[in-house]
C-alpha cells in the first residue's frame, strides 16, 4: 500500500504557544519545568493532529525549542568553549547559542552564535561552527531518542527525523579565527550517526528521515564526494539500525543523483515533487529494485490547496513504475514554513478561504491522495469533487483579474527603471540637501516594539480606540523616538515605524490584491514568527501608505529623516506569493505601487528613502544558471523601477541583513542605491572585501552590532570593527548602523548599545577630519 508520510510539522502550536513559552521562560516568568511542559504538551498535540487526518508516516524530532540545526548542534557537542564554560544547564546553553547571554551578575556574557536563511525560506538556523580540532560527543540521553519514546508512550510510532552529516557539515563553517572546512570532520561525526541509529533502533524506531538538502545544491567536489561512503557506512549497520530515508526537498537533485546510486542500504529517497516535478523519472530511473520513492506532492511552502488532480498523477505515475508498496505520499519539504491551520481564521473572505489549506489541512490532504491512490477514486469522491470545484473557481475568480494594473504594467518603459544621473552627480547634489559628516550614524528603521505599542494597536483593531486616538498614540511613539535619536546625536533619523506590526504584512494591508489571515503565523526564527499576506491577485496602491507618519517625524526635527519602504521583492518573497502567475509579474506590480510612494514621500519633503530588500538574496535560485540569471534580472529591475522617480539630490538607501554577496555582488551592485547597509557584525570583515576588489563607489554601512541578541556591545569592540572595515572600505564610504532594525530589542540595551555606536563613529571622524 502506498503510506502517507509529513516530513516535519509547524512547532508554535494553533496560538503560539511555543513562543509565548520560551519568552516568558526567559523573562524569567515561568520555570524550565513548565517551559519543557508546554514543549512535550505541543508535540504530543501535533502528533495527534497527524494521527488524526490519517497520516501513516508521523515525524518526530522535527520539533525544536529554537531551532532544530541548533538542536543537532547541541547533539553532536559542537558547542564552542565560550558556551561551556558557565555550567549553564543544557536548555540555557541551547539558548545562549541561538540568542546570546548577558548575565553580569554571573560573569556570562557571550554573542549568539550566527544565524542564516534557510535555504531559499524565511526561516532562519543557526551555523554549525566548528574549532580546527573539533570534537564531537553525542549527547546523554539524546534528544531524538528522548522524542521518539515520548510519542511511543503516547501510543504513536513516529519516524523521527535527523539533519544528515553531509549537510550538517556543508551547513555549518569554521570558527572566527578557525580554518578547519567543515566537511573534512565528516569521518570523525559519522561513528556518532550510527550510534545515535543504533540508539532509535533499540528504542524502537523502524525508519529514520535523513534530512540531506544540501543535493539540491550545485555541491562543491569535496563534499560531493562525501556522501557515498558516508552513507555506505551509515547504510551498512543493517539491522542494528532502522531504515534510511533520504530526504531532500526545494530543488531538483538529478545534478547529484549519482551520489545516490547503489546504495541499496538506503531504504527510500525523498524527492521535492512540486518545485520539480520533471525529476520523477530520473530519480526513480536511479533508484534500486527494492527502494522506494518518497514523492513530496504536497507544498510545504505555501497555503494554496493542493491540485488534487495533479498530485494523483504525479503519484499513480510512481505506483505504476514501482508498485504500490514502493511509493510514500508526502509533503514536499517539513510543513514548518505553512501555518497551523485554517480551522482559526473567521474573518478571511469567504470566496477566498476556499482556495487555502494550511498544515494541518495539508496532513489531511496527503492522506487523502494516498487513499485515492489505494483505493481508487470513487473512496474520496466528495473530496475530489470539491477540491476540483476550488481549483475551477479560483482560476476564474474576478479578485484574481485587474485589468488597470495590467495596462500600467504595459506602459513600463525601460528608461523608468533609472535614475536621473550617474551616482557621482547624485552624491554632489545629496551633500548639499544633507549636510552629512565623515561616518554617518544612522539606524534600520524600527525601534523597540514595546508592549504599550502593541496593546494600542490591538485596542484600535479591535475597535476599543478610536482612528484619532490611535494616530496620537503613534504621533507621541514619534516624538518619542525622534527625541532620543537627537540626544544619541544620530544622524540620519527614522520614525521608528510604531505603527507597522510587520514590515511585510503593513503594506500588504494597504495594498489591493492582497488577503490576511488572522493568525496564520510562521516561524521565522527562534520565537520570532511572521504572519505572511497572501497575495490573491493583480497589487495596486489605493492610496499613499507611509507618507503621514514620515512627514510628520520629519516636521518635528532638524536632522535629516528617513522614509521607510519594504522592496518588492521583499514584499513577494515574504507573503505567500500566487502560484498561478509568475513571480516577476508580481513583483512589478509592487514595484509600481512603492515607486509611486517613494515619489510621494519626497513630494512630502522627505529626502532619505531607504527600500529594504532583505529578502533579495534568498529568493536567487539555488543553484547557478539560466533560472539565476533571470532572477536576478527580473528582481533588480523591480527595485530599480520602484526607485528611480526621484530627483537626484533624494538619497535612495536599500538594506538587507546578511553579508553573503560573493556570488551575488553584481546584482547589489545593479540596484544603483545610494547607501547600502548591510549585516556584518558577525560575519568576517573579509567578507567586505568583495566590495574593495571591483571597486565598489557607492556607500556602505556594514553593521557594527548583532541585533538578535540584547547584548550591549561595549564601545571598544565598535571601534574594533570599524577599523577591520577601513581595511576594506573608504572612509568616505562608511556608514555607521547596526546589522537590521531594532524591533524586537528593549529600549535599555538599545539605547546603551546605540550610545557606543555614536561614540565609537565620532571617535574616527575625529580620527579621520
Ligand atoms: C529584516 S530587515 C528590517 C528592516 C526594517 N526597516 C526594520 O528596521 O525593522
Ligand atoms: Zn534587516
Amino acid at each position: 500500500m502506498v503510506q502517507s508520510s509529513v516530513l516535519g510539522f509547524p512547532r508554535m502550536g494553533a496560538n503560539r504557544e511555543l513562543k509565548k513559552a520560551t519568552e516568558a521562560y526567559w523573562a524569567d516568568k515561568i520555570s524550565q519545568e513548565d517551559l519543557l511542559k508546554e514543549g512535550k504538551r505541543l508535540r504530543l498535540e501535533h502528533w495527534n493532529i497527524q494521527k488524526d487526518a490519517g497520516i501513516d508516516i508521523i515525524p518526530s524530532n522535527d520539533f525544536a525549542y529554537y531551532d532544530h540545526v541548533l538542536d543537532h548542534i547541541q547533539l553532536f557537542g559542537v558547542v564552542p568553549e565560550r558556551y561551556t564554560k558557565n555550567n549553564l544547564s543544557p536548555i540555557d546553553q541551547y539558548f545562549a547559542m541561538g540568542r546570546g547571554l548577558q548575565k553580569p551578575e554571573q560573569g556570562v556574557d557571550v554573542p549568539s552564535l550566527e544565524m542564516v536563511k534557510w535555504f531559499d525560506s524565511n526561516y532562519h538556523y543557526v551555523k554549525p561552527t566548528l574549532q580546527d580540532n573539533q570534537v564531537f560527543k553525542l549527547a546523554e540521553n539524546p534528544k531524538p531518542v528522548q522524542d521518539f519514546k515520548e510519542a511511543k508512550e503516547a501510543g504513536i510510532t513516529t519516524r523521527p527525523v535527523l539533519l544528515g552529516p553531509v549537510s550538517f557539515l556543508a551547513l555549518g563553517k569554521a570558527d572566527r579565527g578557525q580554518t578547519i572546512e567543515p566537511i573534512s570532520a565528516l569521518e570523525k561525526l559519522l561513528p556518532l550517526y550510527e550510534d545515535l541509529l543504533k540508539q532509535l533502533k533499540a528504542a524502537g524506531a523502524e525508519t529514520v528521515q535523513i534530512d540531506e538538502p544540501v543535493l539540491v545544491f550545485d555541491l562543491q567536489d569535496k563534499v560531493k564526494n562525501a556522501f557515498k561512503p558516508a552513507y555506505e557506512k551509515l547504510g551498512s549497520l543493517g539491522d542494528a539500525a532502522p531504515k534510511l530515508v533520504v530526504a531532500t526537498y526545494f530543488g531538483d537533485i538529478v545534478h547529484n543523483i549519482d551520489v545516490l546510486k547503489n546504495l541499496e542500504n538506503l531504504y527510500a529517497i525523498h524527492v521535492d515533487l512540486v518545485r520539480n516535478p520533471e525529476q520523477i523519472s530520473e530519480v526513480i530511473g536511479a533508484l534500486g529494485p527494492q527502494q522506494v520513492l518518497s514523492a513530496g506532492v504536497v507544498d510545504g511552502r505555501n497555503i494554496w490547496k493542493t491540485n488534487f488532480k495533479k498530485a494523483i498523477e504525479l503519484v499513480e505515475t510512481a505506483v505504476q513504475k514501482l508498485g504500490k508498496d514502493r511509493v510514500i505520499v508526502s509533503s514536499s519539504s517539513s510543513l514548518l514554513h505553512t501555518p497551523h491551520s485554517l480551522d482559526s481564521e473567521k474573518k478571511l473572505d469567504a470566496e477566498v478561504v476556499n482556495w487555502f489549506s494550511f498544515a494541518v489541512q495539508k496532513a489531511t490532504e496527503i492522506a487523502i491522495i494516498a487513499k485515492a491512490v489505494n483505493e481508487g477514486p470513487a473512496a474520496v469522491r466528495e473530496q475530489l469533487e470539491a477540491n476540483a470545484q476550488s481549483m475551477q473557481a479560483r482560476a476564474s475568480s474576478k479578485q484574481t483579474n485587474d485589468q488597470a494594473v495590467k495596462e500600467r504594467q504595459q506602459q513600463v518603459t525601460s528608461e523608468m527603471h533609472n535614475r536621473k544621473s550617474p551616482f557621482p552627480t547624485r552624491l554632489a547634489e545629496q551633500g548639499k540637501t544633507l549636510k552629512l559628516p565623515l561616518f554617518p550614524t544612522t539606524t534600520i528603521g524600527s525601534f523597540p516594539q514595546t508592549k504599550d505599542i502593541r496593546i494600542q494597536r490591538n485596542k484600535f483593531t479591535k475597535g476599543e480606540i478610536t482612528a484619532e486616538e490611535y494616530e496620537k498614540f503613534i504621533e507621541k511613539e514619534i516624538q518619542d523616538v525622534v527625541k532620543i535619536q537627537e540626544e544619541l546625536d544620530l544622524d540620519v533619523l527614522v520614525h521608528g515605524e510604531p505603527e507597522r506590526n510587520d514590515m511585510v504584512q503593513y503594506f500588504g494591508e494597504r495594498l489591493k490584491g492582497y488577503s490576511f489571515t488572522q493568525n496564520g503565523w510562521v516561524q521565522s526564527y527562534g520565537s520570532r514568527c511572521v504572519r505572511p499576506p497572501i497575495v490573491v491577485g493583480d497589487i495596486s496602491r489605493p492610496a499613499a501608505m507611509t507618507v503621514k507618519e514620515s512627514k510628520y517625524a520629519a516636521s518635528i526635527t532638524k536632522k535629516p529623516m528617513k522614509g521607510m519602504l519594504t522592496g518588492p521583492i521583499t514584499c513577494l518573497r515574504w507573503s505567500f506569493p500566487r502560484d498561478d502567475v509568475h513571480q516577476s509579474v508580481q513583483a512589478q506590480q509592487l514595484a509600481l505601487a512603492l515607486r509611486d510612494e517613494v515619489v510621494d514621500l519626497e513630494s512630502a519633503g522627505v529626502y532619505v528613502i531607504q527600500v529594504d530588500e532583505p529578502a533579495l538574496r534568498e529568493g536567487l535560485p539555488l543553484r547557478s544558471g539560466k533560472e539565476r540569471t533571470d532572477y536576478l534580472k527580473w528582481a533588480v529591475d523591480s527595485f530599480r523601477l520602484a526607485t528611480s522617480g526621484v530627483q537626484d539630490g533624494t538619497q535612495i538607501h536599500s538594506h538587507f541583513c546578511y553579508s553573503e554577496f560573493q556570488d551575488f555582488f553584481y546584482a547589489i551592485a545593479a540596484l544603483d542605491a545610494d547607501v547600502l547597509s548591510i549585516e556584518n557584525s558577525k560575519s568576517d570583515a573579509k567578507l567586505l572585501k568583495v566590495f574593495e576588489d571591483e571597486a565598489y563607489p557607492r556607500h556602505i554601512g556594514p553593521g557594527v552590532y548583532d541585533i538578535h541578541s540584547p547584548r550591549v556591545p561595549s564601545e571598544q569592540e565598535i571601534k574594533d570593527r570599524i577599523k577591520e572595515m577601513l581595511q576594506y572600505l573608504k572612509p568616505e564610504q562608511l556608514w555607521i548602523d547596526p546589522d537590521c532594525g531594532l524591533k524586537t530589542r528593549q529600549w535599555k540595551e538599545t539605547k546603551a548599545a546605540l550610545t557606543n555606536m555614536v561614540n565609537a563613529a565620532k571617535f574616527y571622524r575625529s580620527q579621520y577630519s
